[in-house]
């Protein structure tokens, strides 16, 4: 992908293309993109970091809140996002049985109880068993650390997203 290109698109056309890159945070894009000319993909991330890290706490648990639970609602009836349904798949959430299923459910319920937001975690870079394992684990921290535990994952997905738009063909994105 020719960098150029990306800093020749309008807002519209650059929040088509790299608006999911947080998950259902189309507004992150739409505000970087005054930030054109980028020097490379490497500094789009780095303007996306930023404008994360400099959040109030209320604004990195509602990026958090924007995420669908692994394994959940979205998963069962099809209404997650292209994105999100391709990294639960290769981690495995779409193939659970019944017992795994209500397993991740009660999980689930219990961290959100806990936090007031869902459990994130990149899938593509966890099996099912360390799903599993770190939903239990990260239960145990206070609220404000695993806010940012949760954050920092965000950033991993945000960061193989879009890597996954630069390995694709931009043009047919448009
Ligand atoms: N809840 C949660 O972690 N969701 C996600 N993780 C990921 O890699 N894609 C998601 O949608």
């Amino acid at each position: 992908m020719d960098i150029n290109v990306v800093n020749a698109l309008t807002y519209e056309d650059f929040v088509k293309l790299f608006g999911n890159v947080v998950e259902k945070c189309p507004l992150i894009s739409a505000a970087i993109w005054s930030h054109r000319p980028f020097k490379d993909l490497a500094d789009i991330e780095a303007h996306i970091t930023e404008f994360i890290i400099r959040l109030p706490d209320s604004g990195k648990a509602g990026i958090l809140r924007c995420h669908p639970d692994l394994a959940g609602r979205d998963l069962q009836s099809g209404t997650l996002t292209r994105e999100s349904q391709e990294e639960q798949s290769r981690a495995g959430m779409t193939t659970l049985d019944s017992a795994e299923v209500l397993q991740m459910y009660r999980l689930n319920s219990e961290y959100k109880e806990r936090f007031g937001f869902p459990f994130v975690i990149c899938a593509r870079l966890n099996k099912k068993a360390d799903i599993v394992g770190q939903l239990s684990e990260r239960l145990k921290n206070d609220r404000a650390a695993e806010r940012e535990r949760a954050i920092e994952e965000v950033k991993k997905i945000c960061s193989l997203r879009l890597r996954n738009i630069v390995l694709s063909d931009i043009q047919t994105k448009l």
